[in-house]
């Protein structure tokens, strides 16, 4: 199975379906992403805030397969925004992943109310041109967010990872990411169980007519749409269908039909105003 490779605003690629670890507990993380691994998911989405990192690191330590054939994110915990704090963060996390470099590394929340993330978006680009990090990116930003961040500084990021499922499907938001190069990644992709988006007539009548899951025919939905997207699951059978998904194609009508489901209700924390 090929998953394709999209191309970052900075020429890097990144495997359009990855594997998320948010919730998957430290002690089983080596175990569930060599399940992952074994599937022949490249793309890996951690977080310093999962405290799973060394799990992860474990798992692609032991997995023997090339460095350069797997991409790695993590994330950068808002306590830690700042310069110092930033460079020592990233320190912990790459020695817990056992990695030399991540490929991604995101601001995880913009904390609009520390007035920090300008600040230790430059402290990401020194981080990128030292060359330990290769590509720089945000989660959970605004519009407004990512016009500061491009007044105030020289790079665009290279992708805005953000609650993003066909009930809070981010139009807008994705709409204008595109407009000014940074590609979007979806979080929470099948709603993280707090929707009953599996039962949407539309999401059934598309999993029936092409013999797939819900959770399937949901996952082609955000790829067939450009996103990129890595669902989560604990289970290796799970984790193999959410893999399954370059056999089958949504028609136009089932794509807009999905669309339709989006009644702009956010499920997670708001990046504007939440605290944490
Ligand atoms: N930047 C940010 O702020 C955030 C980033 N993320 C990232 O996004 C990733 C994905 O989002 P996540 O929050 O995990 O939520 P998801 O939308 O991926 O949902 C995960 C849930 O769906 C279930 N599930 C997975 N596959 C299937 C399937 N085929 N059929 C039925 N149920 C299924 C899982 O259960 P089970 O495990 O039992 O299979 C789990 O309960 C995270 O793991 C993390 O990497 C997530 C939240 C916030
Ligand atoms: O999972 C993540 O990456 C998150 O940032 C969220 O879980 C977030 O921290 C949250 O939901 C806090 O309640």
């Amino acid at each position: 199975m090929t998953v394709p490779l999209i191309t970052l605003n900075d020429g890097h690629t990144i495997p359009q379906l990855g594997f998320g670890v948010y919730k998957v507990d430290p002690i089983q993380t080596e175990r569930i992403v060599t399940d992952a691994l074994e599937v022949g998911y490249r793309h890996i989405d951690t977080a310093a805030l999962y405290q799973n990192e060394e799990g992860v690191g474990a798992a692609i330590a032991s997995s023997g397969i090339p460095r350069e054939e797997l991409f790695v994110t993590t994330k950068l915990w808002n306590s830690d925004q700042g310069t110092q704090s930033v460079f020592d963060a990233f320190d912990a996390s790459v020695e817990k992943l056992g990695l030399d470099y991540v490929d991604l590394y995101l601001i995880h929340w913009p904390r609009p109310d520390l007035d920090r993330y300008v600040e230790t978006w430059h402290a990401f680009e020194q981080l990128r041109d030292s060359g330990r990090v290769r590509s720089i990116g945000v989660s959970n930003f605004q519009r407004g967010h990512l016009e500061r961040l491009v007044a105030e500084s020289d790079t665009v990021p290279a992708v805005n990872q953000i609650e993003l499922h066909p009930a809070f499907a981010q139009v807008e938001l994705r709409e204008f990411g595109e407009s000014i190069g940074v590609r979007t990644e979806s979080w929470g992709p099948l709603g993280q169980g707090r929707y009953d988006l599996f039962g949407e007539p539309a999401v059934a009548a598309a999993a029936q007519a092409h013999g797939v899951s819900p959770a399937q025919a949901v996952i082609r939905w955000h790829l067939q749409h450009g996103i990129i997207v890595f669902p989560k699951s604990n289970a290796r059978e799970r984790i193999a269908e959410n893999f399954d998904v370059f056999g089958f194609e949504l028609t136009a009508d089932e794509v807009a039909a999905i669309d339709a489901i989006d009644r702009g209700q956010r499920g997670g924390p708001n990046p504007d105003t939440d605290v944490f």
